[in-house]
């Protein structure tokens, strides 16, 4: 079965000319067709597109020009731009918008070779933690019907796990690519704040925003994080360094590794299965080579306020381009400007994208600037000292990526609070810019557990060491649910 096999080996096959990307991109839509229906994790399917960049890699594949990637079919959040292709941010808002160029992203893994499968569903506009959100219904997770796949990258997460597609791009704000990463089995990382180009990423905080690959295994990610980041002048806060091998130290030993173990990570409201994965996990990693030690993170609890006000007074501002003029939905006879501009966003954006607009805009309003937004950003700074003196004492963090495993569907949508505490873990980690990979590590109630690791800034390529080592005496990144494999 073609779905099943690594990247590593579809990539050999096609080199050796015993599959094409054609085959192959077919292999995936069919399946789609198939499966999607049910589990409702793509947005847009582009069959067309797929098999004509299909037929451009198979050329490359016989004139010798192929890269690693090319010919491997790809899906991308529907936050990126592409170009020619409905890009909706999974809102009402959207639901018109042909977007007219690619995002860097997209451009990257295009000239990679990566035929494009469609885009994936999500929470609209990047807002939540579950998938529930978007205008066209949830995803569902593979590994159970009843459950949410996570979010915001929900999609992308449903469809690797379901062999929907092998490789899919995700952006992470708070969380988005890991917590869904957790959910659904797969390994997914959040770069560095800045590695990747955010031109032509929908905005949503942009302080926070940051784009990165979900796949498998940590090699493949590897793979795409090389394939997807390179200094582009149109973001001005994309790093300008010198290109990174992100699989370079893949095969290091882990002899000597230091981890760095939070007992705030470990306290209440983490339930107990999770924690019994997590602590397994850890042991495994010391089987390897590892020691831990102790670390303490005193202002992990400012974090999930601090973002709720800092996220919000972004978005506020970014979504006020959606005003029924430039583009997006445009109500239906308008009396006047205001009552155009009135209608189109309260019929446009849905209820969470809605509160987070009135949260921001509160937070940033005369009087109050002092009282919220910039006491969220003195605690955020606090957050990200947490981390840097921690780094002091270990190479990386490691803890669970969320409290629970998968919830079920409509289980939280009633109560925003319990939806925001489910990124408790991830979202200080996008408070300082640092980067934090989501690896499978076992099961708690029968649904999928991701082990979170954390460095310092620029130490992907460690984190993607460790969850490759890990991965070479773990089979949990290969597990498939049932109906899908
Ligand atoms: N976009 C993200 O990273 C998800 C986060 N749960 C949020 O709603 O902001």
């Amino acid at each position: 079965m073609l779905h099943t096999l690594s990247v590593k080996q579809m990539s050999e096959k096609l080199h050796a000319g015993e599959i094409t990307s054609v085959e192959l991109t077919q292999h995936y839509l069919d399946r789609i067709a198939q499966f999607d229906p049910e589990l409702n994790a793509y947005v847009t399917v582009t069959p067309e597109l797929a098999l004509q960049m299909a037929r451009e890699a198979d050329e490359r594949l016989q004139n010798g020009t192929a890269g690693q990637l090319t010919g491997i079919p790809i899906a991308h959040k529907d936050i990126f731009c592409t170009d020619g292709v409905k890009t909706s941010c999974s809102s009402k808002m959207l639901d018109n918008f042909i977007a007219p160029y690619d995002a860097h992203v997209v451009t990257l893994l295009k000239k990679a070779g990566m035929p494009i499968l469609g885009k994936t569903n999500m929470d609209e506009f990047a807002m939540g933690s579950s998938s529930e959100s978007s205008y066209y219904g949830p995803t569902k997770n593979p590994w159970d019907l009843n459950a949410v796949p996570g979010g915001s990258s929900g999609g992308a997460a449903a469809v690797i796990a379901a062999n929907l597609a092998p490789m899919a791009t995700g952006t992470d704000t708070g969380g988005s690519i890991r917590q869904p990463a957790s959910f659904c089995g797969i390994t997914g990382i959040k770069p560095t704040y800045g590695t990747v180009s955010r031109f032509g990423i929908i905005a949503y905080a942009s302080s926070f925003d940051q784009a990165g690959p979900m796949s498998r295994s940590a090699e493949e990610s590897a793979w795409m994080l090389n394939a997807m980041s390179e200094f582009d002048q149109r973001d001005s806060t994309c790093l300008e360094q010198e290109r990174a091998d992100f699989a370079a130290e893949l095969n290091n030993s882990l002899e000597g590794l230091k981890v760095g173990v939070p007992a705030e990570y470990f306290g209440e409201g983490l339930d107990p299965e999770v924690e019994k994965v997590i602590k397994d996990a850890i042991a495994e990693i010391e089987k390897l080579g590892a020691t831990t030690v102790p670390v303490s993170l005193p202002n992990k609890d400012l974090a999930v306020p601090s973002y709720y006000v800092l996220a919000p007074a972004e978005a506020s501002s970014n979504l006020s381009r959606y005003d029924g003029v430039r583009f997006g939905h445009r109500c239906e006879q308008p009396k006047d400007l205001e009552d155009l501009y009135k209608r189109s966003r309260a019929e446009g954006f849905g209820a969470e994208v809605k509160r987070r607009i009135m949260v921001g805009a509160y937070a940033l309003s005369a009087g109050y600037y002092d009282a919220y937004y910039l006491k969220a950003q003195r605690l955020r700074r606090m957050v990200h000292d947490d981390f840097t003196n921690a780094f002091e004492q270990c190479d990386v963090i490691m803890g669970p990526v969320a409290p629970t495993p998968a919830f079920n569907i409509g289980e939280k949508t009633d109560d925003p609070t319990s939806m925001y505490l489910a990124d408790l873990y991830t979202i200080p980690v996008n408070l300082g810019g640092f980067p934090g990979m989501s690896i499978p590590a076992g099961f708690a109630n029968g649904r999928p557990v991701g082990l979170h690791v954390v460095g310092p800034h620029f130490s992907e390529a460690k984190l993607l060491n460790i969850g490759h080592q890990f991965q070479q005496v773990t089979d949990w990144h290969k597990q498939m649910p049932e109906q899908y494999s």
